[in-house]
Parts: C-alpha cells; sequence; structure tokens
C-alpha cells in the first residue's frame, strides 16, 4: 500500500556477547478487568517467530481478585504459552514503569531468559528502556517482523524505510513489538498453562520511584478498541470544530467502526489524544480506513500503512493522502458525510 524502502544494511547493536543457543522467552503481559490484553497476545505470537522450540513465561503484575482472572485468562489464552508468572503485591496495583522495570530484572535474574518481549503501546513502551538500563542491554523497538532469534524488522523515518537488525549483544534481547504485525488466530484452542508466584522475597520493599500514581481516567465507550478495529474512520483539520467532528462518530457508528483523528484535529481540541492516529499515536491496520479532510502526512501515514483498504475524501485534488488510497473522492466532507448517513442503513 504505501512504499517501504527496505535497507540493505545491517545495524549492529555492540557486540558483547553473542546470545546463547537456548531459547526461552518472557512476555511482559498487560491486563485490564480480569483478561489479558490482546496487544500482549500478539506478543506471545511475535515470540514464536524467535524459534518455534521457545519456551515462553508470561509475566502478570497486580494484587487481588482481578490479577488472579488474569492469570486464570493468561493460562489459555495462547497454546503456545509454556507457564504464567504472577507477582502479586500492593506495589503492582498499579503498572508504574519503575517498579514493572524492577520486577523484570527480578525475574530475568532467575530465569535467565535470551529474549524479553512487550507491546509497542504506552505499557511497553514505558517499562521496556527501563528494564533494559536495568540490565544493561540495548532494546529494539517497534519491531514489525522477526526473521530469526536474533535478526527483526523495525520501520526508520517514519515508516518510509524498514530497517534490518542483528542483535548481538548479550543476553536478554528485548523487543518491543508492534502487535498489528503479529495477528492472533481469533480461535486459538489452549490447554491450561501451569501458573506460579513470583518470589519476591528478594523485591526491595523499600524501593520508592520517582513516579507516583495518582489516577486513571479513560473513555468509556462500546466502540472497538481502535488499535484492533477492523474499521477505522478518520475525521482530520477540515472537521473545524469538536461539534462537527460527532459526524465522524455518528459514520462509525452506523459502520461498528472506530473513531481516529489526525494530530492537526487533536492539538485543535476537537478529540482527545488517545484517538491520534499515526507516528506519535496509534498504529492501526483495519480492514477498512476512511479518512475524511486527512491531508496525508507523513507522520499520519506512519500509522496506517497497514491498513487494507484505504478511502480518502478530500476537496483537494492534489492531497497527498490521495497517492496512498486505494479509492478516492475529491469532494467536501460536509457533502459526503450527511450523504452516507442518510444512506447507509442503521446498525442493528
Ligand atoms: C514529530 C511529528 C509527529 C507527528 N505525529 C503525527 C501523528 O502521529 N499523527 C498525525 O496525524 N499527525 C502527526 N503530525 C502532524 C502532521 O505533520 C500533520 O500536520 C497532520 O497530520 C495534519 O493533519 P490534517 O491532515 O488533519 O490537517 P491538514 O494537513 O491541515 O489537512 C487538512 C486537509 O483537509 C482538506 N480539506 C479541507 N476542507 C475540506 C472539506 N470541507 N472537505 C474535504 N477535505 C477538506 C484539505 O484539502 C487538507 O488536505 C506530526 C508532526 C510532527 C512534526
Amino acid at each position: 500500500m504505501i512504499g517501504a524502502i527496505k535497507t540493505t544494511s545491517l545495524l549492529r547493536f555492540s557486540s558483547v556477547t553473542s546470545i546463547s543457543r537456548s531459547i526461552s522467552t518472557l512476555i511482559l503481559a498487560e491486563h485490564d478487568g480480569g483478561a489479558i490484553k490482546s496487544q500482549s497476545i500478539s506478543a506471545v505470537e511475535a515470540a514464536k517467530s524467535v524459534d518455534k522450540q521457545t519456551s515462553i513465561s508470561l509475566l502478570l503484575a497486580g494484587s487481588g481478585p482481578s490479577l488472579q482472572q488474569a492469570a486464570a485468562h493468561a493460562a489459555s489464552c495462547h497454546p503456545s504459552i509454556s507457564q504464567v508468572l504472577v507477582a502479586d503485591s500492593d506495589k503492582f496495583t498499579h503498572p508504574l514503569a519503575e517498579t514493572w522495570a524492577r520486577l523484570v530484572q527480578l525475574v530475568q535474574q532467575k530465569g535467565e531468559y535470551s529474549h524479553i518481549i512487550t507491546a509497542s503501546n504506552s505499557f511497553g513502551k514505558n517499562i521496556l528502556p527501563r528494564a533494559a538500563a536495568l540490565l544493561d542491554v540495548s532494546p529494539i523497538t517497534d519491531v514489525i517482523a522477526i526473521s530469526s532469534s536474533n535478526q527483526f524488522v523495525r520501520p526508520i523515518y517514519a515508516g518510509n524505510a524498514l530497517c534490518t537488525v542483528r542483535y548481538s549483544g548479550s543476553n536478554p534481547c528485548m523487543l518491543s513489538v508492534r502487535s498489528t504485525s503479529f495477528a492472533v488466530s481469533v480461535d486459538l484452542k489452549s490447554n491450561e498453562a501451569p501458573i506460579s508466584q513470583v518470589d519476591l522475597s528478594t523485591f526491595d520493599e523499600d524501593f520508592v520511584g520517582k513516579s507516583r500514581y495518582i489516577n486513571h481516567t479513560a473513555q468509556v465507550t462500546e466502540r472497538p478498541d481502535l488499535g484492533n478495529a477492523q474499521v477505522v474512520i478518520t475525521g482530520g483539520r477540515a472537521l473545524k470544530s469538536a461539534e462537527n467532528f460527532k459526524m465522524i462518530e455518528k459514520l462509525a457508528e452506523k459502520l461498528g467502526a472506530a473513531v481516529g483523528a489526525t494530530r492537526a484535529a487533536v492539538d485543535a481540541g476537537f478529540v482527545p489524544n488517545d484517538l491520534q492516529v499515526g507516528q506519535t499515536g496509534k498504529i492501526v491496520a483495519p480492514k477498512l480506513y476512511m479518512a475524511f479532510g486527512v491531508s496525508g502526512a507523513i507522520q499520519h501515514l506512519a500509522g496506517i500503512r497497514d491498513s487494507k483498504v484505504i478511502v480518502a475524501v478530500n476537496k483537494d485534488a492534489d492531497a497527498p493522502i490521495f497517492q496512498v488510497a486505494d479509492y478516492g473522492l475529491v469532494g467536501d466532507l460536509f457533502e459526503v458525510i450527511p450523504e452516507l448517513l442518510e444512506k447507509l442503513p442503521e446498525k442493528k
């Protein structure tokens, strides 16, 4: 869809000792409401590409009944999971990156994993660099393909080039992976993996990180999650106001779609920033991506490159979005959207 140049050079991370032959992978998993988040299950899928024989341990942290529920879900959410490790303590009630990084260090000291993988979302991006610093290794982020246990592909220059990276540092090789590149089959059947508790007796009791949990606010919506939606309807600056942006929301409702926005629309205050799609927003890979009044800036395209079909409506025939669109309509969104709303049937 969007042309990407494959770089021929291999970037080599500083060599200390090569990674060991015995491959075992630790997944840093996120859970919510007693279930493992789908991005963490994609990280398990990615681990399978590291090595077919790898044993995969999934690390969960938290406290209370929702953690135990999540552990039960983790044990049966993917057939490749060999064991679930549970760190149950009040310290982990909120996923603070500094506390989690310490936990990863502790678990790695005991388990000596060759690879540690997490999703390339705010949870993973927060923890991975800190944990990597404690373990004195260099992480590889935003991996979109795994060719072997030490060779990975990641986008650079806002997705305009793909870089093949060979890791030659010491264990563990730490990766964050884009879940859109490691889709999980919907009907995975799995046996129950064993669940064990992480021994926290040596966890620094007095450890207090520099950050502190204050509160958690989330948009309550019945719409699909933007990162996993099959259909995404995005609006740009051209919508002009939060009031007008409701047209995008209505259209999304009719199509059972998630709503996205450009950074310009977010910065203008039309919608909250968790709807931003692009290089500094969410990466999406829906079957259908519809962009209304979006110019197609390189930073926006970086977030939609894996969409199957891109439809663009823009009144400027020369807008760059048309270079990547499968279907384009030169027209005024203030005419096109009301017509679509009128002609599309109500969602059952
Ligand atoms: C470091 C960095 C990171 C960034 N990260 C992101 C990111 O993650 N996501 C992102 O989106 N941007 C990002 N940006 C911003 C990006 O460069 C663009 O500024 C932004 O994507 C533009 O948003 P837009 O297409 O809504 O607005 P504009 O570029 O202003 O485009 C509006 C479009 O609407 C069309 N239009 C106007 N009126 C109508 C109408 N009535 N009907 C139909 N079409 C109409 C115009 O022809 C135009 O093409 C980033 C920028 C930087 C520097």
